[in-house]
């Protein structure tokens, strides 16, 4: 399970939609949210678009993984295919915010790697933000003023990345990717190959 977390528009979707198509192995999580859909925004590809009733009848189904209030919105990740996808040796990325991944490494900690991305400055996370062009004027203002406190969360992640030239911060976070996949407790494969080269 491997978090990507970051204030807005620090640029973890543009990193985590390059791991997708560049990583054979690793699946997103796609969340439920009761936020609008933005322009390009695609139903179950980027969010699963749901209503306060919907999403609310879903907590008390007890269907999500962690769900958290983000920016006057309602977020969730999905328990069942996420289970039933890392029981199939899958490997998930989900971008969620700090309240999750703190749900998320309460509940299963071995399995989480957390990754926190930086904006180079704020005067660059405001620029982003407003540069993107998918939210009003009044969502990018209120977005910049909880920056300050979501940044505040960096220290409650394994690794954190500068997310200044994206080509070097794609590949810091694909290394870390990498990396965490060699830790010998996740190579539960290799046993019966290094018990043959013992023998
Ligand atoms: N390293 C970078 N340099 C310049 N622009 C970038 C960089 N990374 C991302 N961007 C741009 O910044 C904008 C915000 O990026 P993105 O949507 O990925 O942020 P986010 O962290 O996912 O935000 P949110 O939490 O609001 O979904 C996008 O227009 C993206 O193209
Ligand atoms: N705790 C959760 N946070 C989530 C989830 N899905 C997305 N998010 C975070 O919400 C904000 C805003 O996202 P946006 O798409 O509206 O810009 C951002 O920090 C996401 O990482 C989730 O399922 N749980």
């Amino acid at each position: 399970m491997f978090i990507l977390s970051s204030p807005s528009g620090a640029g973890k979707t543009t990193i985590a939609r390059r791991i997708l198509a560049e990583d054979g192995q690793i699946r997103l999580s796609v969340s439920y949210t009761t936020r609008p859909m933005r322009p390009g925004e695609v139903h179950g590809r980027d969010y699963f678009f749901v209503d306060a009733d919907e999403f609310n009848s879903k907590v008390e189904a007890g269907e999500f993984l962690e769900w958290a209030e983000v920016f006057g919105h309602l977020y969730g990740t999905p328990k069942a295919e996420i289970k039933a996808g890392l029981k199939a040796g899958h490997d998930y990325l989900f971008d969620i915010d700090w309240q999750g991944t703190q749900q998320l490494y309460q509940r299963m900690e071995v399995d989480v790697v957390r990754v926190f991305l930086l904006p180079p400055s704020i005067e660059e996370l405001q620029r982003r933000l407003a540069s993107r062009g998918t939210d009003s004027t009044q969502v990018v203002a209120d977005r910049m003023a909880r920056a300050r406190s979501e940044i505040s969360h960096w220290d409650g992640y394994d690794y954190v990345v500068v997310n200044d030239d994206i080509n070097a911060c794609f590949d810091k976070v694909t290394g870390i990717l990498n990396s965490e996949r060699m830790r010998r407790a996740r190579q539960t494969g290799l046993v019966d190959f290094v018990r043959e080269l013992m023998r």
